[in-house]
């Protein structure tokens, strides 16, 4: 798992911290840590194959960020690198690292003539600013930015890529983008959320002492052993009902491909049947004929352990109808596409069983009354805003896929592709999830497992795809996650 902590929190962890080590000691760790990675990345991409003779131009800023470039740096320059540091506020540069450097042969230019020597670099550091940053750069940090980018020199990100919001993933202004971002002490939202997330590269934790001093998470990332062991497992004495049986009601005269599709990703998630209810039946056994179909209506269709609504329901009385019975149900229930819209706001709250909201950002939009585009750029404050106003688990659809639900850390899924966003792949993720509630797992553990495993899916599969590819990609996810099972 991949915890993620916002400054205020990073903050009085290191306030801890710094009590019981001598002074400096943390940013000397962070210094090395930093200066093994780039020499790394030297090693691996730079042009000289190497430190020695390498060129390093450093950018940096007024505060402790900017000390930590100027320390990594001396490291470098005293292997051999040409080290230059672009000072940004010369009169507030950190004392001590700017000795450091100077004594291990450094040499020190301003902004204005930085930009040839940026062009001529092997690597360039964005000791800008860190956490203590406030909006997005200024116009010289821009334009200094703008060049290393512009002259494709790789650019290692100093804890983070300085011009983002390190708490909440926002961007507001310019921002570095870094090939590599190099992180001391915990992850922060800004490396796992998008729009900041894409500023980050890779990334690489070094760690200073801070864990036992860190809180509860407040937001995290599954890994695959993670994913592993929350994986359903058939034992010797399953049947169907003890594995769970999935209810899709999706699909309607108009839209009968968002059954199949939304069938599809159910019958790949570990549920031991799927019942659809529907009048796409002809077209859903064509496909699937283990489902087991009925026209409707879903009260009557028979046991399930978790419904899913939604998919290509349409707009009609029926659909409505169909949405209100399913919520009126005591299992887990989820809710995507249409059924978002059907849903009566106060039959969601007033649930006793697990509901599983899962918007795109357009529906999150519609369902806070608020502006698309509010949403996805600032996509933590509105699940959990989601979250709390429907009392359910909510699903945040898109470029990062969060997973909020009040009283847990947001989960924020490290998986998937751009090429996700097409037509159908959101039907396969409420089928796929809808059959993992079935089967058991927790609405945030099927919610967050379901999206993990629908992204490496659209990893896996051949680009550029169709949506039903997605289901016929689980297998062999499911076995890239668990080697013991699947494919
Ligand atoms: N606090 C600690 O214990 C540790 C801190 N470390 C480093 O220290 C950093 C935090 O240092 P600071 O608190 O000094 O803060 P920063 O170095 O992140 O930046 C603060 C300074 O930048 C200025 N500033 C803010 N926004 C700006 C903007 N948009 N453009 C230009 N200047 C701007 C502020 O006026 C302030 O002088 C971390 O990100 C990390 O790199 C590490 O050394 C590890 C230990
Ligand atoms: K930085």
């Amino acid at each position: 798992m991949r915890h993620a902590y916002t400054v205020e929190t990073v903050r009085k962890a290191e306030h801890t911290l710094m009590t019981r080590v001598p002074p400096g000691t943390l940013m000397q760790r962070a210094a090395a840590g930093l200066a093994a990675a780039c020499a790394d990345l030297l090693g691996r991409t730079g042009r000289r194959r190497g430190i020695y003779g390498s060129r390093v131009v450093a950018l940096v800023g007024s505060g402790d960020n900017g000390g930590d470039t100027l320390y990594a740096t001396a490291r470098l320059a005293r292997r051999g690198a040409g080290a230059t540091a672009v000072l940004l506020a010369p009169e507030k540069t950190h004392p001590g690292g700017l000795a450091a450097f100077r004594r291990a042969g450094g040499r020190t230019v301003t902004p204005a003539d930085a930009p040839p020597l940026i062009a001529r670099a092997d690597l360039v550091l964005d000791g800008i600013v860190g956490i203590g940053g406030k909006g997005g750069l200024r116009p010289e940090a821009a334009g200094l930015a703008r060049a290393a980018y512009e002259a494709r020199v790789a650019v290692v990100a100093v804890d983070l890529p300085s011009g983002v919001d390190a708490s909440t993933g926002e961007v507001h202004g310019d921002a570095v983008r870094a090939d590599a971002t190099i992180t001391f002490g915990t992850y922060k939202p800004c490396q796992l959320i998008d729009p900041a997330a894409e500023h980050t590269g890779a990334l690489r934790l070094i760690d200073i002492g801070l864990g036992p001093y860190l809180p509860d998470p407040e937001l995290e990332a599954l890994q695959h052993a993670d994913v592993a062991a929350l994986l359903p497992t058939p034992v010797g004495e399953s049947d169907k009902y003890r594995r769970g049986v999935v209810g899709v009601v999706a699909g309607s005269e108009r839209y009968p491909g968002a059954a199949v599709l939304a069938v599809g990703g159910a019958l790949r998630g570990g549920a031991g049947a799927v019942r659809y209810v529907g009048p796409a039946a002809d077209a859903v056994i064509a496909r699937y004929p283990e489902t087991l179909v009925s026209a409707g209506p879903p009260s009557k269709a028979g046991r399930v352990q978790a419904w899913v609504v939604g998919p290509g329901l349409g707009d009609d009385a029926r659909g409505r109808q169909a949405v209100a019975e399913v919520l009126a149900s005591d299992v887990p229930v989820l809710v995507d596409a249409d059924g978002l819209r059907l849903a009566d706001r106060r039959a969601i709250r007033e649930r006793t069983a697990p509901t599983v909201l899962t918007p795109h950002a357009g529906e999150a939009a519609a369902l806070l009354e608020a502006a698309r585009e509010d949403v996805e750029t600032a996509r933590l404050a509105h699940v959990r805003r989601l979250a709390e106003e429907f009392a359910a688990t909510v699903l945040l659809k898109g470029s990062t896929t969060l997973v909020a639900e009040q009283g847990h850390p947001v989960r924020v899924n490290p998986t998937g592709t751009a090429w996700l966003s097409t037509a159908g792949s959101g039907d396969v993720l409420s089928g796929l999830t809808g059959s993992l509630l079935a089967a058991g797992l927790t609405a945030r553990d099927a919610a967050s497992v379901g999206a993990y495993l629908h992204g490496l899916a659209g990893r896996y599969a051949d680009v550029p795809f169709g949506s039903h590819e997605l289901a016929e990609r689980i297998p062999e996810v499911w076995h890239s996650v668990h080697p013991e099972q699947g494919a």
